[in-house]
């Protein structure tokens, strides 16, 4: 819940699970845009309370509030923040995935579960050295358990009325526990429309215990960035109970309660432990200066920021970032370069209409400014212990991570051969070709191949059919929503297997465009 995503967090994964199940159809789970109904008074108290001491996990934690990581004084204090004047809209640009790409709401924990669950991620922060493992190949399909029965038809029940659940159980949440809504964004558009999502990927993946422990450890580390403590899980709890039981009326019953409540505990439990694990070796969340602020096209920059503290992290990874203008909305986008000595970052941003952090980041930021990073997270990266090619499928400002990929390799020093096709609407939107066509005179083994849609008349992953043969190679993929599918069929097509196929999950793409 709850934060999906994320959001992730942005989850990457194989195209053995591309990201496209659950959520894609009907009932709006991407889109709700309704106002939130008042919660229908206290009619459901007495039973709720009953389900606030079930749900109510295991505090394990030495924490709760912010560690000390969480106290530093940022360099030099942020502009003040100003309340959002308009709605978020999506900020396409890979991280609001929010989708919108790249949303990142702050959220207490609402329990969750990605849509696309992600491939699975290293328990620890990555490190250079902990290269997450091949996804392996799906395990064959298992009978559902009586919880996971339960679960789906509560969720098939609510999926028409989505926009109607999620308004509600926010409404609930901030009546009954005013004190949480600080945590999360002034507009609740996208948070809103997240937490259905979530709630549906964890209904289908409730049986499949190895991914959902990953994603939600993951997605615990990552809500420490918002303030989350232990003690709001339980809320979140109540609220979702609430909201489920009121529009699941004719689904829900003792048992059906009861499965949930059992779900619920185990995610947030799961949840809390990450983040209490987290708390011992790294910071909530980093302060990053703006170094440098490069404007490449009228709506692309390339933004270059110091963390306060040393931040590691893997090529091929992302992280949300907030602005100061925009408190508490967050967005992701992907490291454009392999980590380097003198510690600083980069991120390739392309201002959205509507998408508020990308457009404070393209058209407002300057040297100087604060900004806030979260953890790292994702594992498109490269995996050292083989020597297989790279196809690197990178389409606009997707190109960063690839950038990011293809510098890995040139560190390892290994002469594996990389093949960049990097696709652009028109030859001014190719904005980094000078960059990848520089890397591509210092490395032998790098082909770059710069693909315009206006000039080719074809699209990035068409283009890619009439190169090959590619058995030798693995696969990643970083753009648009619809080129990664697009991509994973085309790549399948040509005989490249999904567990070589490797990319952010869709979700955590979707652009309110696309
Ligand atoms: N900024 C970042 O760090 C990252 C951004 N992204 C995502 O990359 C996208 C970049 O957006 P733009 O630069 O506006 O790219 P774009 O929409 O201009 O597309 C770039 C190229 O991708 C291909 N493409 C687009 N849609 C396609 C489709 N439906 N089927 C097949 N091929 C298609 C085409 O070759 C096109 O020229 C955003 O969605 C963003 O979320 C992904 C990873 C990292």
């Amino acid at each position: 819940m709850f934060e999906a995503r994320h959001s992730m967090d942005a989850p990457t994964t194989t195209s053995a699970d591309n990201g496209t199940s659950g959520g894609g159809g009907g009932g709006g789970w991407f889109t709700p845009h309704t106002p939130p109904e008042p919660p229908a008074g206290g009619e459901q108290g007495a039973t709720e309370g009953r389900r606030l001491a079930a749900l109510r996990p295991v505090n394990r934690s030495a924490a709760g509030g912010a560690g000390p990581a969480q106290r530093r004084i940022p360099p030099s204090a942020p502009p003040a923040p100003s309340a959002p004047s308009a709605r978020p809209g999506s900020d396409t640009d890979r991280a609001d995935v929010e989708p919108a790409a790249d949303v990142e709401p702050a959220a207490p924990p609402t329990a969750t579960a990605p849509t696309a669950v992600s491939a699975p991620a290293p328990d620890s922060a990555p490190a250079p050295d902990s290269v997450p493992a091949p996804v392996p190949p799906p395990a064959p399909a298992r009978p559902a358990s009586p919880d996971a029965v339960l679960i789906r038809r509560t969720m098939a029940e609510v999926a028409p009325v989505a926009d109607k659940v999620t308004s509600y159980f926010y409404a609930l949440l901030f009546v009954r526990h005013p004190d949480l809504r600080p945590l999360f964004p002034a507009a609740m558009d996208t948070q809103r429309d997240r937490l259905l999502k979530a709630l549906l990927t964890a209904a289908e993946h409730i049986d499949n215990t190895e991914i959902l422990v990953s994603y939600l450890q993951n997605l615990g580390r990552g809500h420490r960035k918002y303030g989350t403590r232990p003690e709001h899980y339980p809320a979140v709890g109540e609220c979702l109970l609430g909201a489920l039981s009121r529009f699941a009326e004719a689904a829900w019953d003792s048992e059906t309660e009861a499965a949930w409540v059992r779900a619920y505990t185990k995610i947030s439990q799961v949840m809390i432990d990450a983040a209490a694990v987290d708390e011992l070796r790294a910071p909530a969340w980093w302060y990053a200066e703006v170094i440098s602020h490069d404007l490449r096209t009228p709506d692309v920059a390339v933004v270059t920021v110091r963390p306060d503290q040393p931040y590691p992290f893997l090529a091929g990874q992302y992280a949300s970032l907030e602005t100061p203008w925009w408190p508490r909305v967050w967005r992701h986008y992907s490291f454009a370069s392999a980590p380097r000595s003198d510690g600083l970052l980069s991120f390739h941003v392309k201002a959205v209409p509507a998408g508020w952090v990308s457009s404070a980041l393209v058209h407002r930021a300057r040297p100087g400014d604060i900004l806030r990073l979260g953890p790292p997270a994702g594992s498109m990266t490269v995996d050292h212990t083989t020597d297989s090619g790279l196809l690197c499928l990178g389409g606009g400002t997707g190109i960063a991570p690839i950038k990011a990929l293809v510098e890995d390799v040139a560190e390892h020093g290994q002469r594996r051969p990389v093949e960049v096709f990097y696709g652009a609407r028109t030859g001014h939107d190719l904005y980094d070709i000078d960059t990848m066509l520089r890397l591509q005179q210092s490395h032998s083994w790098l082909a770059v191949r710069p693909i315009v849609d206006q000039q080719a008349h074809l699209q990035l992953p068409d283009a890619v059919r009439e190169y090959g043969p590619w058995d030798e190679y693995d696969a990643y993929l970083s753009g648009p929503p619809g080129m990664i599918r697009n991509g994973v069929d085309a790549l399948r097509d040509i005989g490249i297997p999904s567990e070589r196929i490797r990319h952010d999950a869709v979700e955590d793409l979707v652009a309110a465009r696309d």
